[in-house]
């Protein structure tokens, strides 16, 4: 199995962003760090401003004021690889074809062997030439995961990746994201507690309105955690703890 041969990713600088849609102010001033090579968890209630957040560190939305950029001070631009909530798969394109878009696109070449291998990873060896109209829906999205690790990024932002897929084949998924993003810097959006903490550095919590990082709390070991990891198991009980009490 190929891996990126990155050495150090840029971690990610985000300073004093602010973002109102009309009256309502979905966070004021919110400042934080992602450390180079970290992968972080970002959970909070529905609505709180998660997507929002990711989508304005990816360069897809504008925020009212403040300011995104590599810890390197430079900007993000052509350094990440996101996956949204929904797959986005062209519909008149194969599996092959989706995963491998964004590098054609630029004119590189595709490496086929990467692509099949991948595929192969998420449990979808010999689908590459059926169209997403053929798949279920935990089907598309693990074809829209090996899209997004095919493009071998620095940075990659995900939201709630794993969301469709049943409780075997998220955990075997999860490791293979965890293993092949381990020298990535990731920011991850989930609902999920265990996942958070299965795959996690450090997780970080957004809640209140206008929102604030209201928890940062970085895990022990090392990801992934096995479900029976003791680490996990505190980590999860005291997040789910946190979540509970910020929603009360
Ligand atoms: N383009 C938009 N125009 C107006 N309001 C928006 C827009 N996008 C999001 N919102 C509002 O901003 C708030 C935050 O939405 P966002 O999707 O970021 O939340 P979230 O935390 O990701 O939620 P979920 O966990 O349900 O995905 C919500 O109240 C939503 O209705």
């Amino acid at each position: 199995m190929k891996k990126s041969s990155l050495s150090a990713p840029a971690g990610i600088q985000v300073r004093n962003l602010t973002l109102h849609f009309g009256k309502q102010v979905i966070f004021d001033s919110l400042s934080f760090d992602i450390d180079s090579g970290s992968f972080v968890a970002l959970l909070g209630a529905s609505g709180v401003g998660k997507t929002s957040l990711l989508r304005i560190i990816a360069g897809l939305a504008s925020p009212t004021s403040g300011t995104v950029c590599g810890s390197d001070g430079q900007p993000l631009t052509g350094r990440i690889a996101w996956m949204g909530q929904q797959d986005l798969l062209y519909p008149w394109l194969t599996v092959a074809e989706n995963i491998t878009l964004a590098p054609r696109l630029r004119g590189e070449k595709v490496d086929q062997p990467w692509a099949d291998s991948l595929l192969e990873r998420v449990g979808l060896a010999g689908k590459q030439a059926l169209l997403p109209a053929a798949l279920s829906g935990g089907m598309r999205q693990r074809v829209a995961i090996a899209r997004t690790l095919y493009q071998r990024q620095p940075i990659v932002l995900m939201d709630e990746p794993f969301s469709a897929l049943d409780t075997v084949t998220r955990a075997k998924v999860q490791a293979l994201a965890s293993e092949l993003l381990s020298d990535h810097t990731v920011l991850l959006i989930t609902h999920d507690p265990m996942e958070a903490c299965r795959l996690s550095h450090r997780l970080m919590t957004l809640s209140g309105h206008p929102a604030q990082i209201t928890n940062t709390q970085v895990i022990a070991g090392t990801p992934p955690r096995a479900p029976d990891d003791p680490h996990l198991l505190y980590s999860q009980g005291k997040l789910l703890q946190q979540l509970m009490s910020a929603e009360a």
